[in-house]
């Protein structure tokens, strides 16, 4: 597990976004599989209509696996969306192997939103079951690290003020444990926690 031990937010992310990046194409699909399995066998995800994930960028673990189950089953799948007028926030828009797709500014594929059709396919952040979150770091008590841009955070801040807010579950790689991460008064508390290797109830 990663020491964190005298090391800024930004020196840990560096490390943790390495340590990622560097798995081998075959520890990947291992560790996307396993996490799948898990997260196939968690009530809330086997309760959701509508789910947000992402598409995996810079190491990060891939839930794609999943897509092909949630079609199966009926369940909406949505993905992240840059907002335009960068208020650095996030919409989710439907997903599936028909809608057109662009490249936003970090070089990340996500539906092409100039389209106006589009707007139907929108959901505004409280209308999702589940939220699939990409995690830089997380400890033990749920505390997480991200890419930085708060995005994730400024998107659900309301889940502090209102109900029913959806169940937000950080994905990681096992390896991007850290011992402790100090808590932001901004960090909107996750449900849950799910890894290759474990499923981390944090109680919330
Ligand atoms: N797969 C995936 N999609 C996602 C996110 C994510 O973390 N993962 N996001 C979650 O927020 C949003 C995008 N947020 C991001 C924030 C920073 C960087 C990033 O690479 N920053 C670079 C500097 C980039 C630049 O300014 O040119 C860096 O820190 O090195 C990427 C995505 C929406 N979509
Ligand atoms: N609800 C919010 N309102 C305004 N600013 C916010 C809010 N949440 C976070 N921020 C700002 O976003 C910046 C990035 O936050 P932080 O370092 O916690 O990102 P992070 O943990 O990588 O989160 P994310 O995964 O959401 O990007 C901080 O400077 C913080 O002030």
């Amino acid at each position: 597990m990663i020491d964190s031990t005298g090391l800024t937010r930004r020196q840990l992310r560096q490390i943790l976004r390495q340590h990622r990046r560097s798995l081998s194409s075959s520890d990947q699909r291992d560790a996307s599989l396993a996490l799948c399995r898990h997260l196939r066998n968690l009530p809330a995800v086997q309760r959701a209509r509508r789910v947000a994930l992402y598409l995996p960028n810079d190491g990060e673990i891939d839930p794609r696996p999943l897509l092909n189950w949630f079609s199966r089953r009926g369940t909406r799948v949505y993905l992240p969306v840059l907002r335009p007028l960068s208020d650095n926030r996030l919409w989710f828009v439907r997903y599936d192997d028909a809608t057109p797709m662009s490249v936003n500014r970090f070089n990340i594929s996500e539906p092409h939103t100039r389209l106006n059709a589009h707007r139907a396919r929108r959901l505004p952040p409280w209308g999702l079951d589940v939220v699939l979150m990409p995690l830089v770091g997380f400890d033990r008590k749920g505390n997480r690290l991200g890419m930085g841009g708060g995005f994730y955070d400024r998107t659900f801040a309301f889940t502090r003020r209102q109900r029913p807010a959806p169940h937000l579950i950080g994905l990681a790689h096992a390896g991007q444990e850290v011992d402790q991460l100090p808590n932001q008064p901004w960090d909107v508390p996750l449900n849950a926690i799910v890894t290759d290797r474990s499923v981390l109830d944090t109680g919330q």
